[in-house]
């Protein structure tokens, strides 16, 4: 038996995306594995499963790479927006997720002809029994180096809502690439911060409305990008004072992205706007667990896509 699956990316942050007709209608954490494999075809990120909803127009769940389940994926939510809006024929929707239903939209395109779509995350909170973490006698931590994490970087842990602990350097320090890997490869095996882990991410400010943001994604390592910490970057790096504007452009490995940050008095409201790239259709045998590419998305797309990634490398490059 096989199923079909289309493959996607939001930045980079690869997807296969899988339509079910109900909830555990297959063993989705088993199929995640195995599809993110690098050996199935590259494989990727993880597994966005669209599946119906009784309070929205659609329900997402996402699957990472090796199996866990996330609450929230700003890059893959853009991908679901995108299928659900162009099955359904509208431009704006709203999906579940597991701790909220988000509103939707397609957007006037942030780069020549890629799709665009914006996302809501939501619901956001630095209490760090939200991600879960535990910090001995601390509710938050706030832009405060912890000596365990770093002895010269400032982090501060949120949920919005996936667990994230956000640190703030200079450039020098994002090229320690080591010390970066090694922290969070420790946040995410047995510790006694994060039981559940976390998406450590490393934000170099650039200019008053744009960083660099580099992510160890908890279930996948670092990745090309992760929207859910891009965002969570943007409102830190406005909170901290390194960014002005409410409108942020987000470089990230794998492209870019625009986050909006809204503060609403003791509250923010939080978009993230950028591509929900196809880059085909693919086929999954169940038995022989193997991949098949049946149909390759109009290649224009991906073409359209590399050169966005080409103006990145080189707005990037103008700021090293
Ligand atoms: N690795 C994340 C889930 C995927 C989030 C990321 N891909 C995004 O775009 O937000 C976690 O375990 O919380």
């Amino acid at each position: 038996m096989s199923i079909q699956l289309t493959k996607v990316h939001g930045s980079g942050n690869t997807f296969y995306l899988y339509e079910a007709l109900y909830d555990e209608q297959f063993n989705f954490v088993n199929i995640a594995k195995q599809l993110c494999h690098h050996s199935n075809d590259g494989g990727a990120d993880g597994l966005l499963i669209v599946l119906p909803s009784s309070v929205a127009d659609a329900k997402m769940r996402v699957i990472n790479a090796d199996g866990s389940e996330a609450s929230m994926c700003g890059n893959g939510l853009r991908c679901v927006a995108r299928y659900v809006c162009e099955k359904l024929n509208v431009d704006e929707a709203v999906i579940e997720t597991m701790h909220a239903c988000l509103k939707v939209k397609r957007e006037a395109s942030i780069f020549e002809q890629l799709p665009t779509y914006s996302v809501e995350i939501s619901p956001i909170s630095f209490e760090l029994v939200s991600l879960p973490m535990k910090v001995e006698n601390r509710q938050q931590l706030r832009h405060e180096i912890i000596p365990a994490f770093s002895m010269d970087i400032p982090f501060t842990a949120i949920s919005v809502p996936n667990p994230h602990l956000i640190g703030i350097v200079d450039h020098k320090y994002m090229e320690n690439t080591l010390h970066q890997e090694q922290l969070a490869a420790y946040l995410n095996s047995e510790n006694e911060y994060c039981p559940d882990g976390v998406n450590v991410s490393y934000v170099q400010p650039l200019s008053p409305d744009e960083i660099f943001v580099r992510t160890f994604e908890r279930g996948a390592g670092f990745t090309n990008a992760c929207g859910t910490a891009m965002t969570a970057s943007a409102l830190i790096a406005s909170i901290e004072g390194f960014i002005t504007n409410s409108k942020v452009t987000v470089y990230n490995p794998g492209g870019f992205v625009q986050c909006e940050v809204k503060n609403c008095g003791d509250s923010w409201e939080l978009a993230l706007i950028g591509n929900a790239t196809v880059l085909g259709d693919y086929e999954y045998d169940l038995q022989d667990e193997k991949i098949q590419l049946v149909h390759f998305q109009l290649a224009e797309e991906q073409i359209q896509y590399e050169k966005c990634k080409l103006f990145v490398q080189d707005k990037i490059e103008s700021f090293l």
